[in-house]
């Protein structure tokens, strides 16, 4: 192997190589395949928009994660799409403002960051899933969740569990059941997310800390956080995620962390984490969210999937698919049959090709394809 200085990719970024690529394809046909049976329709964005389109599409997105550099043609600034969801809702919003709802998109592509995130320094992800805009209550919620475990399963993922989050707990606790005078609200969520009780208690959010202690198994994190809901504003976001969890029948495992916020940035009021055995990090994430518009907007449910990890997981085991090698002076015909009935066929551009050097299984002869 002789990789120079000239060869070097910049950090975070990586090539897939032939087996990982095979993996891949194969990962995003049957994530749009199981899509594309419920009656999700693809849509194709581009790379790149005008910043100021995607920034504010959505309350809480944070722009200053993504790459952005001056169109030398516009003269206007650009921004390099980190996730796809703000471009969903801008055609939605927009091109697809007339279409009947509820409306089901779907999308698949490469999302880029500034930064990788925490201990992942990917810079460049896949990305791909599925938003249902016009809806964002239990049906929805149940209808994307499910979706979203089948994607996964689809693709290879064993072990799915589902961590479900309440976004926006802390603005509707502090609104009235638990008041925070404004400037205190970063500090709980804060205290919240790295779920530390003494700095909850320092940070004036002593009410809270019960929260740390709702998380867990679903059914008994649930409780809880019942119990905790002592004046009621809760009820209504437990008895849906109660039925939510009641809809997914047993297909994953659930748990519940509900002031976790982590990679929420503007889901509202329910949002969930998907992961899987063997797949390092987070595997989706989806959620409620409200895209911003002139006349208020429109409330949407979404989730994306972020499948590099378990492509690397079950890139090793990817099937060798077999190949036939086809010698100086083959029946074209007969390679053009084989192909129509799902061969892959290798052929050789000189009488000093090899049939083993180039990792086929078989050779085409009179007979047909013999085994090497
Ligand atoms: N796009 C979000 C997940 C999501 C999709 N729809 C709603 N939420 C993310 O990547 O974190």
């Amino acid at each position: 192997m002789s990789i120079s200085d000239r060869d070097l990719l910049p950090e975070g970024l990586e090539d897939r190589l032939p087996r990982e690529a095979a993996t891949t394809t194969r990962v995003m046909r049957a994530i749009h395949g199981v899509m594309h049976a419920h009656g999700y329709d693809r849509v194709l964005p581009p790379m790149i928009e005008f910043d100021e389109t995607l920034a504010h599409r959505m309350a809480g997105i944070r722009s200053r994660r993504m790459f952005r550099f001056v169109d030398p043609q516009s003269l206007r600034m650009l921004m390099m799409r980190g996730d796809h969801t703000p471009q969903i809702s801008r055609i939605a919003a927009s091109r697809l403002a007339g279409a009947p709802r509820p409306l089901r998109l779907c999308y698949g592509g490469q999302v880029l960051l500034i930064r990788g995130d925490g201990l992942d320094p990917a810079r460049e992800k896949l990305q791909c899933g599925a938003e249902l805009i016009g809806v964002d209550n239990v049906a929805a919620a149940s209808e994307i969740v499910a979706l979203a475990i089948e994607a996964v399963q689809a693709a290879g993922a064993t072990g799915v569990s589902v961590d479900f989050t309440l976004p926006d707990l802390v603005d509707v606790l502090a609104e009235q059941a638990f008041p925070l005078p404004p400037e205190a609200i970063e500090g709980v969520r804060r205290e919240l997310d790295t779920k530390d009780a003494g700095g909850l208690v320092d940070a004036g959010g002593a009410a809270y800390v019960p929260l740390l202690y709702a998380a867990g198994e679903f059914d008994t994190a649930i409780e809880r956080l019942a119990g905790f809901d002592a004046g009621g504003v809760l009820a209504g976001r437990i008895a849906a995620l109660r039925e939510i969890a009641a809809r997914l029948g047993g297909t994953a495992r659930l748990t519940l962390d509900p002031s976790e916020r982590h990679g929420f940035e503007y889901q509202s009021w329910f949002g969930f984490t998907l992961y899987a055995e063997g797949v390092r990090g987070v595997l989706g994430r989806g959620g409620t969210y409200r895209i911003g518009g002139a006349n208020g907007g429109e409330v949407a449910t979404g989730f994306s999937v972020f499948p590099d990890a378990l492509i690397d997981q079950i890139s090793g085991a990817e099937p060798v698919e077999d190949s036939v090698f086809l010698p100086i002076g083959h029946d074209a015909e007969a390679a053009a049959r084989l192909r129509a009935i799902g061969w892959r066929t290798v052929a050789a551009l000189s009488e000093d090709d090899s049939a083993r050097a180039l990792g086929c299984t078989h050779v085409l002869t009179v007979e047909g394809p013999e085994p090497l």
